[in-house]
């Protein structure tokens, strides 16, 4: 009996493995326990075994599989897969052909193939509806499981791009799981981060191996992975994301709320701002702490109105940046990320990738050129660049700024003489298969503007320091508070001390001083009716 290719819900496709399984536990008793709480499709994948072995194991999971209704599918031994009669079979790159594979099973089996890059779409698409009907999108994360993998790990940033090449290439026919380190510390951020950028599609399910092939209760494993996938909401920070650019808060209750609340500030950034940052950080009410000792992350990240601010510059060692950001998103705190000099040079974009890769953001914030590049607007690609001047105009910026809010599912800053905000988060909510059908476009998007002030850029640390001030308002808002409201007010606060302290130094020596008392002066007043800084939405 074959499937309708139609019906076969891919939500949580189990892969097996013989070789990891707990002490007592059998390979049939691992995968009834996964079919009995929500595994919806399994596939048989052993890698060293006897045919003879194969086919007696492949009818005996055959048998469980029909009592469930789930379709099988054999990795790799097409001549099992039709020896048995399962319902499909999935190939790696470097396995037989997928014409070849179509042209022994027929038209009606399951065919799914690895892809894991673009050009394979592409082939994928030319051969059209009739070939390849799945594909196992990965190496999403790195995994031991895969004996010597070929890929490096894509990251969710990788997955997106292999979701856009399905899109661009109209491969409307063909569904996707993600696979590879797939646990169910980021699975919501997978679902939630994998949506093509035309907003119509998202990944048909998450495929994966040990997290219950080697789990003592596969049955519990399975259950959450299947809450999981139907709760849609990844509440990736404590504070109310809603979507939307009315400012549902007063810049005074956001003050007043840092004020009482005085969040301790944990700050891995460059050595330039380090002392900047942190008297911007006293300025404005709150607590800093330069700490990249990779022991205590976990322990600061705890601590109630904690917050983390992020910065490329820091030399902290990778694996302390990591740590600290898998700190932060496991107790729900929020997350600034400065992307220093993003694409400068080929070093700092890998950082970079790698830190956006490792976990959820609650605000990015670049000047114009790294937001630029994280958008990956490169020049030709821009149409708004005055031909002449070479300037990029504010309405590229501002739609730079929504693609990096868009992709990272972030609220983006970009600042500049008009600074930019955009939120990206959708409320926290993830899709399967169908994505929110809204593009970067769409999303909101507001612009704050105070005339020009030269001087901001003449200092060390002005930029870096609003990164400091943001995670301040993040920080130090009341739980379920609106994220955006807390952002946009860090912003005008800041425009508005940078305006004042402008005209009052007598050059970048006293600016920086004049930029302390004009950040501590707005804030300890609070009186945001005088606030010289407009705000407009886009
Ligand atoms: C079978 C397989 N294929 C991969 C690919 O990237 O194509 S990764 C992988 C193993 C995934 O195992 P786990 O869920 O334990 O990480
Ligand atoms: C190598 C593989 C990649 N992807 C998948 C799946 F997720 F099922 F599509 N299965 C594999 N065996
Ligand atoms: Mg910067």
């Amino acid at each position: 009996m074959v499937f309708n290719k139609n019906d076969v819900d891919y939500s949580l496709y189990l892969v097996t493995d013989s070789s990891m399984l707990p002490e007592g536990k059998s390979l049939y008793s691992q995968v009834k326990a996964g079919l009995e709480n929500g595994v919806t499709l399994v596939q048989l994948r052993e890698k060293d075994i006897e045919t003879k072995d194969f086919i007696r194991e492949a009818v005996e999971i055959q048998k469980l599989c029909r009592e469930f209704n789930v379709p099988l599918i054999i990795n790799d031994r097409i001549d099992v897969a039709l020896a048995i009669g399962a319902d499909g079979v999935h190939v790696g790159q470097d396995d037989m052909p997928i014409p070849m594979v179509r042209k022994l099973v027929g038209p009606d089996m399951i065919i799914g193939w690895s892809v894991g890059f673009r050009h394979e779409v592409e082939t994928l698409a030319q051969w059209g509806p009739g070939m390849v009907d799945y594909i196992g999108v990965g190496t999403i994360f790195s995994t031991l499981t895969k004996k010597n993998p070929k890929k490096a790990p894509m990251g969710p940033q990788g997955a997106i791009d292999v979701l856009n090449a399905l899109e661009d290439n109209k491969a409307d026919w063909c569904r996707t799981v993600g696979i590879g380190g797939l646990h169910p510390v980021n699975i919501e951020r997978v679902l939630y981060q994998c949506v093509s950028s035309n907003g119509k599609r998202a990944l048909d399910g998450i495929s994966l191996v040990s997290d219950i092939m080697a789990a003592p209760d596969a049955g519990a494993a399975t259950k959450n992975l299947r809450c999981l996938l139907d709760n849609r909401s990844y509440k990736f920070v404590n504070l109310g994301l809603k979507c939307e650019t009315v400012l549902s808060q007063t810049y005074k209750e956001v003050v007043n709320q840092v004020t009482s609340n005085r969040p301790l500030v944990q700050h891995m950034t460059n050595k330039v701002h380090q002392n900047f940052g942190a008297n911007v950080t006293l300025a404005v009410g709150s607590s800093p702490i330069m700490s990249e000792v990779k022991e205590e992350v976990h322990e600061l990240a705890q601590i109630p109105h904690s917050a983390l601010l992020l910065n490329t510059g820091s030399v902290a060692p990778l694996d302390v940046l990591r740590e600290a950001i898998t700190a932060y998103n496991k107790e729900k705190r929020p997350i600034v990320f400065d992307p220093v000099g993003y694409s400068a040079t080929e070093t700092r974009k890998l950082l970079n990738d790698t830190l956006l890769s490792h976990g959820q953001f609650t605000c990015i914030k670049g000047n114009t050129s790294e937001i630029l590049s994280l958008a990956k607007l490169t020049k030709e690609k821009m149409k708004g660049v005055d031909a002449f001047t070479g300037q990029i105009d504010n309405e590229m910026i501002a739609q730079a700024t929504r693609v990096v809010a868009y992709t990272y599912k972030t609220i983006a800053v970009c600042t500049g003489e008009y600074d930019f905000i955009a939120d990206g988060t959708f409320g926290g909510r993830y899709y399967l298969s169908s994505g929110p059908g809204l593009s970067a476009k769409d999303i909101p998007c507001v612009t704050i503007h105070n005339g020009s002030i030269p001087i901001m850029g003449e200092i060390t640390a002005s930029g870096c320091s609003l990164g400091s001030t943001i995670a301040c308002c993040v920080g130090g808002v009341a739980p379920e508070s609106n994220l955006f409201d807390a952002v946009v007010t860090a912003v005008v606060l800041y425009k508005t001390a940078g305006k004042l302290a402008s005209t009052r130094c007598q050059g970048n020596g006293s600016f920086n001083v004049q930029l302390l008392d004009a950040l501590y002066q707005l804030f300890h007043e609070n009186s945001p009716e005088k606030w010289s800084t407009s705000l407009e939405r886009l």
